[in-house]
């Protein structure tokens, strides 16, 4: 994690990255991933939704972040694929690189006791890096595979001529080659590990929030015909909606999504360090106090959102007295101040266009293989323990 004016630099350029008039530009790219995605569903079968989901947003990602085809929505007939040839290889190290920092008592030792004693999670982990199979050298070992494959786009990007400024990368390597000063802070490491942070923080929650939507809608049928109304109205299948369709004709949808986030929420716990002593609520909190906020916790308050376990989007209509009542930090999937979620709006425009795209063309149904209740994981981002396991349900017209 990074902090004080690295970190605020860091963010600048992100902050250029997800402007809505960048963002607008991105929908051209992003499109062809979600029809590609889209594809792999065959009507009639039965399918880990989440499994999708996942690639899905990893391609997104590394096309709007480093300017990559990770190739993970190609059809597998399809003989090319960018990444050596073996997206199941990748998306494994990702996917477990995005799971493995687990809290449960199956989690790394080191962090499950520095989470209680902090002074010796750092020897521990030392120790536990020598252990064959233990969780925090597996995790090392996948951490440096994936490093190691991301690396290996920074170096191509960084040798590119004309890089142009359509991703996070090329537009902070560009800023790089222009400053002294940013030449300073982003060491080529820096610029690495910033790589590796994007591609966690962008497909994993991504991944979740979609895949719980569809879980949730698909156990809802009157929330379902509600929303089909809506994607419906706006047009035909083949008209690609823009960015101020997706900000200005779909309100439903935007309330299904944030009810999904509310329900089961992609980051369960922001997490923040105090950089001096200070005091809060009457709480003394001494310099280099972690203070964990479980936005989860928050998301089930009865105070807030009635009836919590209700999945009901119509809460987060803007004209609901329920929502007008709300504390405005009562609901804060994307964290909270100046260090905030900055994926907030992008998050938003992929998914509704993920989510227009995909039910104009088929229903889901829960597969006879989904346990109940779903089962949970959570870590930095929540995952699924099975997965999502749906039916495909072609639509007629
Ligand atoms: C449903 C999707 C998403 C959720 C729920 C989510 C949630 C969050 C949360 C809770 C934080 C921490 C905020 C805080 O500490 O106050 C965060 C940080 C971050 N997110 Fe997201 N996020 C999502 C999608 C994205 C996407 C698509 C991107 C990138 C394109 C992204 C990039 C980042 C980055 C770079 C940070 C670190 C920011 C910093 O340290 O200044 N996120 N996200």
């Amino acid at each position: 994690m990074c902090r004080g004016s690295t970190w605020q630099a860091m963010r600048n350029v992100i902050i250029s990255i997800y402007q809505p008039s960048h963002l607008a530009s991105l929908i051209p790219a992003i499109q062809p991933y979600i029809e590609q995605a889209g594809n792999l569903f065959c009507p009639g079968e039965e399918i880990t939704f989440s499994d999708i989901s996942i690639r899905l947003f990893t391609d997104v990602i590394g096309q709007a972040a480093f300017g990559v085809d990770f190739g993970l929505t190609k059809d597998t007939d399809d003989a090319e694929k960018i990444i050596h040839d073996a997206p199941r290889d990748f998306i494994q190290k990702h996917l477990y690189a995005t799971t493995s920092l687990k809290m449960d008592l199956s989690g790394s030792l080191s962090m499950l006791v520095g989470t209680f004693l902090p002074a010796l999670q750092k020897p521990l982990r030392q120790l536990m890096l020598r252990v064959p199979g233990s969780m925090d050298r597996r995790m090392d070992e996948t951490n440096a595979a994936l490093s190691g494959e991301l690396d290996a786009i920074v170096a191509e990007r960084t040798a590119q001529a004309d890089r142009g400024q359509k991703n996070f990368l090329s537009v902070l390597l560009n800023g790089i080659d222009t400053s002294d000063a940013m030449r300073k802070l982003f060491t080529p490491d820096y610029v690495s590990a910033l790589t590796y942070e994007h591609l966690l923080a962008g497909s994993g929650t991504m991944s979740f929030t979609l895949s719980s939507l569809v879980y949730l809608v698909s156990a809802h049928p009157e929330v379902e015909e509600k929303l089909l109304q809506e994607i419906d109205a706006f047009g035909p299948k083949d008209v690609v909606p823009d960015a101020d369709d997706l900000r200005t004709k779909f309100p439903y949808l935007e309330q299904v999504l944030k009810e999904t986030m509310r329900y089961f929420p992609g980051s369960p716990v922001v997490s923040r360090e105090a950089t001096a002593d200070v005091e809060i609520g009457g709480y003394f909190l001494p310099k280099g106090t972690w203070v964990w906020l479980a936005t989860a916790v928050l998301g089930r308050d009865p105070e807030q959102f009635p009836e919590p376990e209700a999945f009901r989007p119509e809460r987060f209509d803007p004209e609901s007295e329920e929502c007008k009542r709300r504390h405005p930090y009562a609901y804060i999937p994307f964290g909270i101040g100046p260090r905030a979620c900055p994926g907030q709006k992008f998050a938003f425009q992929q998914l509704k266009l993920t989510v227009i795209h995909l039910y104009r063309r088929y229903v889901f149904r829960h597969s006879a293989r989904m346990e109940s209740p779903l089962q949970l994981q959570f870590s930095i981002v929540t995952n699924f323990k099975n997965g999502v396991k749906l039916q495909v349900v072609q639509r007629k017209n």
